[in-house]
């Protein structure tokens, strides 16, 4: 599992693109054995499969979590983008279709991924975060979730905001974790941007044609950064960070939340002409 440590905004006004781009920009998901960052920052993992064949859920020798299996001392969101999948959680199998999320509570030992087409793989995508408590492990379908409609195509930012993971639906440690989906025709993500000091956030961008690419933005306020992302790339945004982007064509993208607070709207919002 590849490791990112956290760094600190001052240094990062003088960062390079490849520089940038080595420290938050995660390349290579979806590939049939599964991938994984741990970032430091507030030890958010973030990974990805997309299995021709079953594939476990593990902390390998020589990997520093100090625990007997994964979710020992840990929480997992999971949300599928791909075909029709399935993922076991210790004997108890959850069918997951396109868009379908599931939580896993704290404690669940064995954890395997799975497509029901291995010509069309499911694409699972995760986070997880340090636990304290088991809570139950629940599917999540889109289709149940009332979106926040956000934004209007006078400003091109009109979408749909679907919570997965958040306190009154499906309770969790510290994980919150939902899809944002573009409507067509409109381009701006989380614009007006915001930062929110209590917590940290990962960002997945997908839907996207291969011929087009989401200017993704980051850094303080006043210091503002872009990072090219191409389809299927996932960013991590630190607390001191904002987190917005633009693209060539609409796009859809998962975001997931640990840090201080579960509380969705504690943002420090920025009015747009403040940004630098
Ligand atoms: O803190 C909240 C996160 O940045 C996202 O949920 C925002 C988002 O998906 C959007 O505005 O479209
Ligand atoms: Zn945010």
């Amino acid at each position: 599992m590849e490791v990112r440590y956290s760094v600190n905004p001052k240094d990062v006004k003088r960062f390079t693109t490849d520089e940038l781009r080595d420290e938050f920009l995660i390349q290579g998901l979806f590939q049939s054995e599964i991938q994984m960052v741990y970032s430091h920052v507030d030890r958010m993992i973030q990974g990805s499969v997309a299995p021709t064949s079953p594939r476990e859920l593990k902390v390998k020798a020589g990997e520093n979590m100090g625990v007997s299996y994964f979710l020992e001392r840990r929480e997992l969101g999971i949300i599928n983008i791909g075909g029709s999948g399935k993922v076991d959680v210790d004997g108890t199998v959850y069918d997951l279709v396109r868009t379908d999320g599931l939580y896993v509570g704290m404690g669940a030992k064995k954890v395997v991924f799975s497509s029901d087409d291995t010509k069309n793989p499911a694409k699972f995508y995760f986070n997880s975060a340090p636990a304290h408590k088991t809570y139950p492990t629940v599917k999540i379908e889109r289709s149940s979730i009332t979106p926040r409609h956000l934004g209007s195509i006078e400003t091109s930012n009109e979408r749909n905001l679907y919570q997965y993971i958040i306190p009154g639906r499906v309770e969790s440690c510290q994980l919150v974790m939902g899809m944002t989906a573009l409507e067509p025709g409109n381009m701006w993500n989380s614009m007006p941007c915001h930062t929110h000091e209590r917590r940290m956030e990962v960002y997945m961008y997908f839907d996207l044609p291969e011929t087009d690419v989401v200017m993704h933005y980051m850094g303080q306020p006043q210091e503002t950064r872009h990072v090219v992302m191409h389809n299927e790339e996932a960013i991590i945004s630190p607390s001191w960070s904002i987190h917005a982007g633009v693209g060539t064509h609409n796009y859809t993208f998962i975001w997931g939340m640990v840090g201080e607070n579960q509380e969705f709207d504690d943002m420090d919002n920025i009015k747009i002409p403040d940004l630098r």
